[in-house]
């Protein structure tokens, strides 16, 4: 189907009302795309790492923010006649799971599975690693300059549990040879595949820590695979990353027995674009517009995000989408 067709006409509803758009704008769009690729009118844009979504999507961040956070505080009962010295301090400690992925790759799909899953559990922070079995490769495969660290395999590097999402997009071949890829990066990390993230959820609820050294190997061992780019490592001092991108909400700060030091800076190549602009748009010109830029660029376009007001019609239309995926719909 035509995706100049599809812009308007889709009617595809996102999967259980996942996605709350309010409060309510009209006519912003949200890209995130290799800027020398695309040549758009930008009314403000910025570098980012593609999985600094959450920062830019106002769309959904009153429901779901990068890090969904509830408590299961547990408290060890004690018995009435304990004595003071045997007494068994609560465990106050809160249980944390971390979601983490690529754009798009189903992390508020899982969310809500999750959610609105019977399991009796108070939730707790979730966080887990998702990989979208479709485009995942594409990521993995593409050459950082040197000292510029590769977003995807780093978050897979980082993860415990992973989960290869959306393994009804592609074939049984592309699936093994996705698995193996990851494999190789962290051969130590449980893995799962799922389709909208329909997972066990004992897989990602109560997890354990992850160990730091095993990370920063494969990291480096995957990035010297493909350029020959080094970390300094300096087994005497604090162990700090930096990362260069201007944003919070990815950054590590972590202390060992022994420490090292490396910088390393995220994909420059990587940036966002927000258009916003008031009044409505005209029905052709914007299927013309939004059309013609996925057909050329949807490779470039990690994820996409938006809502319109259109001449002539009393619903807005809200869209979002990862590459070549395209959904929208119009709300009142
Ligand atoms: N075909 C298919 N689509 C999926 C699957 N999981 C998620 N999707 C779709 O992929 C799109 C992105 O899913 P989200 O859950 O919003 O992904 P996300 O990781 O939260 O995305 P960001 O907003 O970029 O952080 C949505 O259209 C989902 O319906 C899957 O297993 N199969």
């Amino acid at each position: 189907m035509d995706i100049a067709t599809t812009f308007i006409n889709c009617t595809t509803r996102w999967g259980g009302g996942c996605h709350p758009l309010n409060p309510p704008l009209s006519g912003v769009i949200t890209l995130f795309f290799k800027p020398s690729t695309i040549h758009t009118r930008s009314l403000s844009s910025k570098t980012l790492s593609p999985l600094s979504l959450a920062v830019l999507s106002t769309f959904k961040a009153n429901r779901f923010s990068r890090f969904s956070v509830s408590a299961t505080a547990t408290t060890t009962p004690q018995s009435e006649d304990s004595d003071v010295c045997t007494k068994i301090p609560p465990d106050n400690r809160i249980p944390a799971t971390i979601v983490t992925g690529f754009l798009g790759s189903g992390k508020t799909t899982l969310l809500n599975h999750i959610l609105t899953a019977d399991h009796g559990k108070r939730i707790a922070m979730v966080f887990v690693t998702l990989v979208d079995a479709k485009h995942a490769t594409c990521h993995l495969d593409e050459v950082k300059p040197k000292g510029v660290v590769n977003e995807a395999v780093e978050k897979i590097a980082y993860a415990d549990h992973i989960i290869v999402n959306k393994t009804d997009l592609v074939g049984e071949p592309e699936i093994t040879s996705l698995v193996k890829r990851i494999r190789n990066i962290n051969g130590m990390a449980h893995l799962k595949r799922t389709e909208f993230g329909k997972v066990d959820l004992e897989y990602v609820l109560g997890i354990g820590g992850f160990d730091l050294e095993r990370i920063e190997s494969s990291v480096n061992e995957e990035g010297a695979k493909d350029h020959d780019h080094d970390h300094d490592h300096n087994h005497d001092h604090d162990h700090n990353h930096d990362h260069g991108h201007d944003h919070h909400h990815h950054h590590h700060h972590h202390e060992h027995d022994h420490k090292h030091d490396h910088d390393h800076t995220h994909d420059p190549g990587v940036s966002s674009v927000s258009i916003v602009c008031e009044g409505s748009l005209d029905l052709e010109k914007a299927n013309m517009w939004l059309g013609t830029l996925l057909l050329d660029r949807s490779e470039d376009i990690y994820r996409m995000k938006g809502r319109l007001s259109v001449q002539g019609m009393d619903e807005r239309f809200v869209f979002q989408g990862v590459h070549d995926i395209f959904q929208g719909l119009g709300r009142n």
